[in-house]
């Protein structure tokens, strides 16, 4: 098969490694140059702009986007979609909020997949997991684009209609969180606890066999190797948050109380803050009802 990919980042040149891999043909392109050299160098031709994508493949054409969520993938399509037919298919792999992707499925003419996918750069030797959502027709014609992908047949699955896919990654996500927070939050009262243990041991022996393994927990291990027991000089600050984010937002749209994952994403709210001003007037009150000492910055 022939596949173009657009955006040639930390996950685009894994979609690309793994389908030249697998003996398919890849049409690349990124706005960045050294993205191309690097997608070039793997095997893959490579073009100077959007529309010589679309361009280079011969109908039916799939293209892959793997840009950033919101306005890249709108700008991308705009620049893409003019240049396709109906019958051809953009496959969107990256993290977008679903609704972005039930609104692009309706919106353009050619077919759209959304396609949630996880296991990150790390996880590229291993291949992917795929969660995709959209026409099943479509889907099928692109089992070996997605089990070149993926880990292989059993690491990819259509979700659903429009958004499925999307929506599908959102709650993973949301999952991911909650499961760091945690791990967090054990080893931290490990690390402040009455014992003197070491947390990377913990982490192994946990990982060979215990009911909490997970590659989460063996990330954890690896933490604690490269950066000593207690982290060294890693900053108390967790950014990204937007799909834990659509995750709290939809539990709310669908009343289903998700207290684990919102407390998860309040953690890395809360990561990112100075002293807050509901601590600090906590601290000021246990003085006006009860003459407890006020500390001061
Ligand atoms: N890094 C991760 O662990 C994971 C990332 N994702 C998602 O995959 C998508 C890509 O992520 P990464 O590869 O990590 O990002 P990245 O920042 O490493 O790469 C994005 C690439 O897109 C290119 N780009 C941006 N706008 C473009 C445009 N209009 N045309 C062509 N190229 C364009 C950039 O130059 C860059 O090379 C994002 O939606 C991300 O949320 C999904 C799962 C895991
Ligand atoms: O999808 C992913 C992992 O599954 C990406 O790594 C994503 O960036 C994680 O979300 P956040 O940036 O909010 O931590």
């Amino acid at each position: 098969m022939e596949l173009g990919v657009i955006g040639l980042g930390r996950m685009g040149q894994i979609v690309v490694d793994r389908v030249l891999d697998a003996g398919h043909d890849v049409v690349a392109f990124d706005i960045d140059e050294v993205a191309r050299a690097s997608a070039a160098e793997m095997g893959a031709e490579t073009v100077d702009s959007i529309p010589a994508v679309a361009e280079s493949l011969s109908p039916t054409r799939h293209v892959w986007l793997m840009v950033p969520a919101g306005d890249p993938v709108d700008a991308a399509l705009a620049e893409l979609t003019p240049h396709l037919d109906a019958d051809d298919v953009v496959i969107d792999g990256g993290n977008s909020n679903f609704k972005d992707s039930v609104d692009r499925a309706e919106r353009i003419e050619p077919t759209y997949l959304d396609c949630g996918t996880s296991g990150g750069p790390a996880g590229a030797e291993l291949g992917f997991s795929l969660m995709v959502g959209g026409e099943k027709g479509a889907y099928d014609d692109l089992e070996p684009v997605f089990d070149a992908v993926a880990t292989g047949p059993e690491g990819h699955e259509l979700m659903g209609p429009s958004g499925a896919g999307h929506y599908v990654k959102m709650v993973h996500n949301g999952i991911e969180y909650a499961l760091m927070q945690a791990y967090g939050e054990g080893f931290e009262l490990l690390a402040e606890g009455r014992y003197d243990l070491d947390l990377e041991d913990i982490a192994r022996t946990w990982t060979n066999g215990a009911v909490v393994r997970s590659w989460l927990l063996e990330l954890a291990e690896e933490s604690f190797r490269e950066e000593g027991s207690d982290l060294g000089d890693v900053a108390d600050h967790v950014a990204g948050g937007s799909t834990g984010t659509w995750t709290v937002q939809e539990s709310l749209e669908q009343e289903v109380p998700l207290p684990l994952i919102y407390q998860a994403l309040a953690e890395r709210f809360n990561s990112r803050s100075g002293p807050r001003l509901s601590r600090r007037l906590a601290n000021r009150l246990r003085y006006g009802f009860g003459r407890h000492e006020i500390k001061r910055q």
